[in-house]
């Protein structure tokens, strides 16, 4: 459903992604997650159509990205998404639905079918007087109203309390199992393991990591075993009346449990501790990469690739949707 090759972005002399490889299938969830100014939104307002690559291709429901045809196939929901405040959100979401032409009467049982799924409240109030997460929801209703196969959620819990954070993952879980295919950022591992399908790592520009959660952790975690002896062995210390030492394999846990049979004791208590997938994050994700983001732009080979003079072009949340869907506005 969405297919990206080879993608690199490049502004000025600054490589803002380096050249990402990924496809995700229909219906699937797929996280990339990375710290700050690891290439997320760039690569999302690349799938969006808001982004011209430098170099790369990529394809949304078989279609390149920004191509007309894209247009109702897309959700898009910025990382930032300021509202008009003078509307309500049935007023706003109407004017959206309208921007895509669906015809009145859908328009209206597709918004209050967003709305009652969202459980929102206040839906006559004026934006600007409504919580932080009430406007997260109505942004997230308003990439409906087209009722799009691909949604591209930047960050869709940025800012938001815990509850409105799982609620809002709750509420991508059933879209995909209604059978949307989901894109969507996040800063950490936590917030996107428990609904990903798939997740992929950016660390400056960089793919790092990916594969499933449980992939990731296979190829990048630690196990470790606390073994707990009647009597001292290699390493250990003294933990109440029992010894405690920590190691890394399995054939360690058995060289341990002979050193305790040979001085007359034995293993009382085998531990086994994995790398949680914030560790994993923060050791894949905090490295510093090999090599400069900083090229000869000239070598890379494109003025077009410059446009460091203009980072927010076309990405407004109140573009219309042709801006997204046809190219226009795009930044170069
Ligand atoms: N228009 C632009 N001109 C120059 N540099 C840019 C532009 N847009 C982004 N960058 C740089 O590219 C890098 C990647 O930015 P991007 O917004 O994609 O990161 P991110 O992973 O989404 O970060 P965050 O989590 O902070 O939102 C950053 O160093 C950023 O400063």
């Amino acid at each position: 459903m969405i297919t990206v090759d080879g993608l690199r972005k490049v502004y000025g002399d600054f490589v803002a992604v380096h050249g990402s490889t990924f496809d995700v299938e229909p219906g699937e969830i797929f996280g990339v997650v990375g710290p700050n100014g690891a290439g997320k939104t760039t690569t999302l307002k690349t799938l969006a159509g808001l982004i011209e690559p430098t170099a790369g291709t990529v394809e949304v429901a078989g279609a390149p990205a920004g191509d007309p045809e894209t247009r109702t196939a897309l959700g898009f929901l910025p990382e930032e998404s300021p509202l008009y405040e003078d509307m309500t959100a049935r007023s706003y979401l109407r004017f959206f639905a309208d921007l895509y032409e669906v015809p009145r009467e859908t328009a209206n049982r597709r918004i209050e079918t967003a709305l009652d799924d969202l459980e929102l409240e206040h839906r006559d109030r004026r934006l600007g007087d409504v919580s932080k997460g009430m406007k997260r929801k109505v942004a997230i209703a308003r990439s409906l109203v087209n009722d799009p196969d691909v949604l591209i959620y930047d960050e869709p819990a940025s800012g938001l309390d815990p509850l409105t954070t799982n609620y809002v993952l709750e509420y991508v879980r059933a879209l995909a199992d209604a059978g949307k295919t989901v894109l969507f950022s996040a800063h950490n591992l936590y917030h996107v393991e428990s609904v990903c399908d798939r997740v992929v790592i950016m660390n400056e520009g960089r793919i790092v990591a990916r594969g499933t959660v449980e992939e990731i952790r296979a190829e990048h975690g630690e196990t470790s075993y606390r073994v707990f002896t009647t009597v001292p062995v290699e390493g250990s210390e003294p933990d109440g009346d029992r010894h405690r030492a920590v190691v890394g394999s399995m054939d360690a846990v058995e060289d341990l449990r002979a050193q305790a049979t040979d001085a007359g004791g034995e293993v009382v208590d085998i531990r086994t501790r994995e790398s949680t997938l914030e560790e994993i994050f923060l050791d894949v994700a905090g490295r510093p990469m090999a090599g400069s983001r900083r090229i000869d732009a000239a070598a890379d080979g494109a003025p077009g690739a410059t446009d460091a003079a203009d980072g927010e072009g076309g990405d407004s949340a109140e573009s219309p949707p042709e801006a997204t869907a046809d190219g226009g506005g795009r930044e170069p």
